[in-house]
């Protein structure tokens, strides 16, 4: 494996971290047509078809006249030769000045690639238009008579009028694809659920993720604790624009989210697909097939549907650690990101490999993965430690001859994301590991504010929150096509964490343009079907992702549009532990009580079953009385302004560029405190009412008992508070390590 031999630069060691042993097992199993691996270490440039721009892959006159022309070509350390388009002197000149305005991205010339590569910098703006290729006519191109091909991946990429595929115009197949991209949602939100591994099977886990692929549905059935403590199971149901199960293949996968958006760009797009999720959900597992396959269907339209049109594909791999950018193609190498004077992003250094064919592009994705930081963590003992992000560009001289550097025609980006993690998940990390987790968390939080930004359509996106929201830049504005991958795992251990990312993956849906009523098309939703008992209410913990209290085309707290529900639930949507069904009577919680208090619009059972439950136990005694039935939708009233959010969660502040994201982490943090102190008055009203109601009442009644079981749950809330607080403390030390570590000299 080219792997092994991948020397040079490496973050500093530390306990428990390791460069990833990349598995060619699970790599590309199922593609077709990937040949074996080529040669190893030293040789592998030349022996595969690999090229560095503009060497081996031009006659020897054009590299000659190439380094004249542009005054640009330097011969790195190796001997390689790299082109520099700017002249180097203008190149360098822009760079110190850039140095002065950001100190945190300054870095010593010796400390980037050899030679002044930067075709991001320099070429970030797409190619203007091209004009259609000159296609085959009426010829199916030949490598898409094998498979699926491109005409394949979207019927409706072609007219509606049914044509036999020999008589498909490709020349027109484009044109139409033209008007179908334009049309297409930007973005596309795919879940895909892992199978439960050893671990899981032998904690022996269940498995709580339900699919229904004809309907892109997905249900989490979350177990709950009931006031009587007896269990019952809560679900919650999610709709998005695929859901892929345990047994779908890495292909099927491609097919789904990569393979439709291929030939987009060599129509001037910029297109994304990244995979997020908890640690050890499988991010990895699903993106590392995902560039080659890709590329297999690149080079095929290059060489074919493309032919003679001179365009070329190049490689490049990189990651984002601590918040510093490394290139994984030439020894981790320090890399430093710029914004051009049009404020696109720019990375200086970044080495790109111009390739030919496949075999060449998979050792160099070999070669990367095996550079990429990995450590342990307690769900993944591979655990990616930093964002990956692949990039394979078109790019096409502009005026077809090659004797100018080509420019971008288009570009498509693969980012495994590092696994997000709680603070409460990371104790018994080591330090470095905790760092870590801050940097990632911290990154993961300032790409789901860009993603809130888009979504309130706000004139401001902080995309200077993290290096990886300013890479991802390119995939949200402009002509771009996103394409996200929510990789769950299916144990009920990871539930909060599952529901998180699934409640996260519908944020970036809403921001599809069929999502977002501001937008053109009708709403894909999250169909997220949750009663809410008053214990949800309580629940001091799992709504930092996404507030329940919400009721429909609303925006909430955060300013995300409101989920609707699918169904209209009964006070208690969930299913009872079969031994302890009958001991709740769920049933009459139906009752008249509450279809009158719901016709009133005081409130909604499902906002409110815990008070339901406090009725059904004392119905006979609260239906007789005035001060009765005041005292249960005073209770309501009071806790439904208890939790009402505080205006300031309506205001998305729009800070200040460079306090953004201290800003951000602030308001997470009032947030929660916020919450808390919500639960805390709830708490009390509670309690005062029930006081009331035990006065009102007969002694030894049924109240007493529910009284109790009251108190349990009280008291396992408060817990509860505790267990925030503490995880509060630790996120502010994570802070705390990450400020250090940040204004501490870098590796
Ligand atoms: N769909 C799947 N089918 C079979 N095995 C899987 C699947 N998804 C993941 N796995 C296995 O689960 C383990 C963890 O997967 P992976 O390393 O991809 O997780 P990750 O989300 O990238 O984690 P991290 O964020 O910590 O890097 C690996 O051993 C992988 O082989």
């Amino acid at each position: 494996m080219s792997g092994a031999a991948v020397g040079g630069r490496q973050i500093p060691p530390r306990s428990g971290h390791h460069q990833r042993q990349f598995s060619s097992d699970h790599f590309l199993l199922d593609s077709a047509g990937a040949g074996a691996g080529g040669g190893a270490g030293g040789k592998w440039l030349g022996s595969s078809g690999l090229n560095h721009p503009y060497s081996s892959s031009l006659p020897p006159s054009q590299q000659v006249e190439y380094s004249r022309a542009a005054r640009g070509v330097n011969r790195g350390a190796g001997g390689e030769l790299f082109l520099s388009v700017e002249s180097p002197a203008r190149a360098l000149g822009s760079w110190s000045s850039s140095q002065r305005r950001n100190g945190d991205d300054t870095v010593s010339t010796g400390q980037l690639s050899p030679g002044i590569l930067d075709l991001h910098s320099l070429d970030t703006e797409l190619l203007p238009e091209i004009p259609l290729p000159v296609l085959y006519d009426g010829v199916q191109p030949l490598g898409y008579a094998q498979g699926r091909g491109f005409d394949d991946l979207d019927p409706s990429f072609f007219t509606s009028k049914q044509m036999s595929k020999a008589d498909i115009n490709p020349l027109k197949s484009f044109s139409v694809d033209k008007e179908k991209l334009a049309s297409a949602a930007k973005i596309k939100v795919v879940v895909r659920k892992r199978p439960l591994n050893k671990k899981e099977i032998a904690k022996k886990e269940e498995d709580i993720i339900t699919i229904e692929r004809s309907s892109n549905s997905l249900t989490v059935h979350e177990t709950k604790l009931k006031v009587d403590l007896t269990e019952y199971v809560e679900k919650h149901e999610f709709v998005f624009d695929a859901v892929l199960d345990e047994d779908v293949s890495n292909d099927e996968v491609y097919q789904e989210t990569v393979e439709p958006v291929v030939p987009a760009i060599f129509q001037r797009t910029k297109a994304t697909c990244f995979a997020y999720g908890q640690t050890g959900s499988g991010k990895t597992y699903t993106m590392q097939p995902l560039p080659l396959r890709a590329s297999q269907d690149i080079l095929r339209l290059m060489h074919h549907t493309y032919c003679n049109q001179g365009f070329q594909l190049f490689v490049s791999f990189f990651e984002i650690y601590g918040g510093k950018l490394f290139d994984l193609l030439n020894d981790r190498r320090k890399l430093c990101m710029r914004e051009d004077g049009k404020q696109k992003v720019c990375i200086v250094g970044l080495q790109e490999y111009r390739v030919s064919n496949v075999d060449a592009i998979r050792e160099l994705i070999e070669k990367g993965n095996a550079t990429r930081s990995t450590g342990i963590t307690g769900a993944n003992e591979e655990s990616s430690r930093s964002h990956a992000i692949l990039q394979l560009a078109i790019k096409k001289s502009v005026d077809g001859s090659e004797s100018k550097p080509p420019r971008i025609v288009g570009k498509l980006s693969f980012i495994d994301l590092a696994g997000s993690e709680r603070g409460a998940d990371t104790t018994d990390n080591d330090k470095q590991t905790r760092i870590e987790g801050a940097e990632i968390n911290k990154s993961l939080l300032a790409l789901k504010e860009c993603i809130r930004a888009l979504d309130n359509d706000q004139v401001h996106i902080p995309f200077r929150g993290s290096k990886l929201t300013e890479v991802l830049r390119d995939s949200f504005v402009g002509d771009s096509r996103t394409v996200m991958i929510s990789c769950i795992s299916p144990s009920s251990g990871s539930c909060e964490h599952t529901l998180n990312t699934l409640r996260y993956a519908d944020r970036v849906k809403s921001l599809s343009k069929g999502s977002n009523p501001k937008k053109d098309l009708p709403s894909a939703i999250l169909r997220e079907s949750t009663a809410l008992p008053l214990s949800s209410i309580l629940q001091p913990v799992s709504t930092l992702e996404g507030s329940n209290d919400d009721s429909a085309n609303e925006k909430n707290k955060f300013g995300i549009s409101k989920q609707s529900r699918r169904e209209t639930s009964p006070p208690f949507n969930m299913d009872h532990v079969p031994s302890k069904r009958e001991e709740v009577h769920v049933a009459s919680l139906n009752g008249e009580y509450f279809k009158e208090q719901r016709s009133k619009g005081s409130t909604t059972a499902e906002e409110f079953d815990l008070s339901a439950m406090a009725c059904e136990q004392g119905k006979t005694s609260w239906r007789k009385g005035k001060a009765e039935i005041y005292s249960v939708s005073s209770l309501e009233d009071r806790v439904n302004r208890v939790n009402t959010p505080p205006q300031k969660w309506k205001d998305v502040a729009d800070d200040d560029e460079d306090d953004e994201l201290n800003a951000l982490l602030q308001e997470e943090e009032d947030l929660v405190v916020a919450h808390r102190k919500q639960v805390e008055e709830t708490i009390d009203i509670v309690r005062e009412e029930m006081n009331l109601l035990v006065k009102a009442d007969e002694p030894g009644s049924k109240l007493d008992d529910y009284i109790s079981k009251l108190n349990a749950l009280l008291s396992q809330k408060a817990a509860g508070i505790v267990n925030l607080q503490a995880r509060l403390a630790q996120f502010q030390r994570h802070l705390n390590e990450y400020n250090v570590l940040v204004s501490s000299p870098g590796p």
